[in-house]
This record gives C-alpha cells, structure tokens and sequence, in this order.
C-alpha cells in the first residue's frame, strides 16, 4: 500500500515538482499516474522509492512510514518494491538469466532458491526460453520483459514502473501492461507511470493526474467506487 499526505517537492532549483499531494492506494491495486512532461510523475515515484525525499508531508509505503527510514534503512525498505524503468537498465554483459537474478544475489538466496525462482519469473514473461540469451539479441519488447521479470523476482509486495511502454509499439505496449494487471489481480500493488491516456483507458484501471505538481483528478472506472 502507499499513502501520501499533504505531499510537496521542491527541487533546489526552487522548483514545486510535486503540491500538496495526498492519495491512497491499497494493497494489490493498480494504479496509473498519469500528466503531461514535467508534470511530476517521476519525482512521484522516486519519492516512492526514496531516491528523493519530501520537502513536506508523509509517505507511507508497505506500512513504513518514510521520514523515519534513515540511510542504513533504504536498501531494506527498496527490497519490497520492484522497479521497471522505460530504459530497463539491464547488464548487457550478462545473460538473460543473471539479470533476473541480480536482486535475489544481492539478497543472499541460496543457489537452488534462485534457479528456481528465476525461472518461475522468466516463465510469467513468456521468456523461459531465452534464459541463456544476451539482452542485445533481444527485441526491445523482450529487454522490457526481461526487465519486468527482475522486478518480480523476489516477489515484493509492490511495482512501480516509469513509462515502462515508452519506447513499445502500442500493441506491445498492450502486452506490458497486460503483465502489470495479472500482478495486481494476484495481490500485488502496482503503480505505472505513463502519459498513454489511450492504453490507460483501454486498461480500464485508477489512474491520478497531475498537472503541474497537483493532483487535480482520481479517475476510477466507472463501477470501481473508492
Ligand atoms: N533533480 C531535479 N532538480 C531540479 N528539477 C527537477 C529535478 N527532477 C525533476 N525536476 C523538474 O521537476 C518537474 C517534474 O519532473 P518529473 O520528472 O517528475 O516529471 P514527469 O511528469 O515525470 O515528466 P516526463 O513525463 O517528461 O518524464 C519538471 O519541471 C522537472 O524539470
């Protein structure tokens, strides 16, 4: 789950990012932010994700409260949500397989754990059989895929994604997205970041709007009452 309350940004240019934002999304649903460039949207997530901090306001995020996770707490707290970015930030110097794996290494799973749990993921991408392949033979549909596999691989409670279709066409796109609802409907958060108000409302999903920093509409899909 996260909840924002009464949240601003400002950036040291003095620039307002983000303006008495507040909201709440629960466990195991997804959501859309959503807002033309610059509207905030990033700066959202990586609050999220404590890249940023607040300038006021509170964020609570799988029942932490983020003023009160120091430095030493992040990586802890950053364990419990998969990220996806538009770039996937895949290695491109290793396989398919190691990529996925690199969160459960960096967690310490045991070797048979990891195979395991690594295929399971490569598996809900339709991926299973490009384990041993190199991101750059990959399609760009496929890297964003792999990319998604990495981020739920530990199974953490939340997704967040940044324009994870940016670079897709829009059937691929569709595709993406379609992947992010099956988390949801298996009770994991999700929270996606996109300006494709067509795929959003095609996805039939909440979405938030910024403009300009405010929040200034929570569109639920008619049937969906808060
Ligand atoms: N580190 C930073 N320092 C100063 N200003 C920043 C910083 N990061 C973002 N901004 C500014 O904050 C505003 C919001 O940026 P943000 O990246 O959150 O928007 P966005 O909605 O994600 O945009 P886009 O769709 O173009 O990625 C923009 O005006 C941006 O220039």
């Amino acid at each position: 789950m996260i909840r924002f309350d009464n949240v601003s940004k400002r950036y040291l240019t003095g620039l307002d990012a983000l303006a008495e934002v507040s909201f709440e999304i629960e466990a195991g649903e997804m959501v859309f932010v959503t807002g033309h460039s610059g509207a905030g949207k990033s700066t959202l997530l990586k609050l999220i994700s404590l890249v940023e901090r607040p300038t006021r306001g509170q964020i609570v995020v799988n029942h932490a409260e983020l003023g009160r996770v120091r430095r030493r707490g992040i990586a802890h707290l950053r364990r419990g949500i998969g990220m996806v970015f538009q770039d996937h930030r895949l290695l491109m110097d290793r396989s398919v397989f190691d990529n996925v794996a690199l969160p459960l290494l960096i967690a310490g799973a045991a070797r048979d754990e990891i195979g395991k749990r690594v295929r399971a993921a490569l598996d809900k991408v339709g991926l299973l059989a490009r384990e041993k392949a190199h991101p750059l033979t990959l399609s760009t549909g496929e890297q964003q895929r792999v990319g998604i596999a990495r981020a739920i691989v530990a199974k953490p409670p939340m997704i967040i994604a940044d324009e994870p279709t940016g670079n897709l066409d829009p059937q691929l796109s569709l595709e993406i997205m379609g992947l992010f609802a099956e988390f949801g409907a298996v009770g994991t958060t999700v929270l996606v970041a996109s300006h494709d108000l067509l795929l959003i409302k095609r996805l039939g999903k909440r979405a938030l709007v910024l403009d300009h920093g405010r929040l200034v509409d929570d569109f639920r899909p008619q049937g969906k009452a808060p």
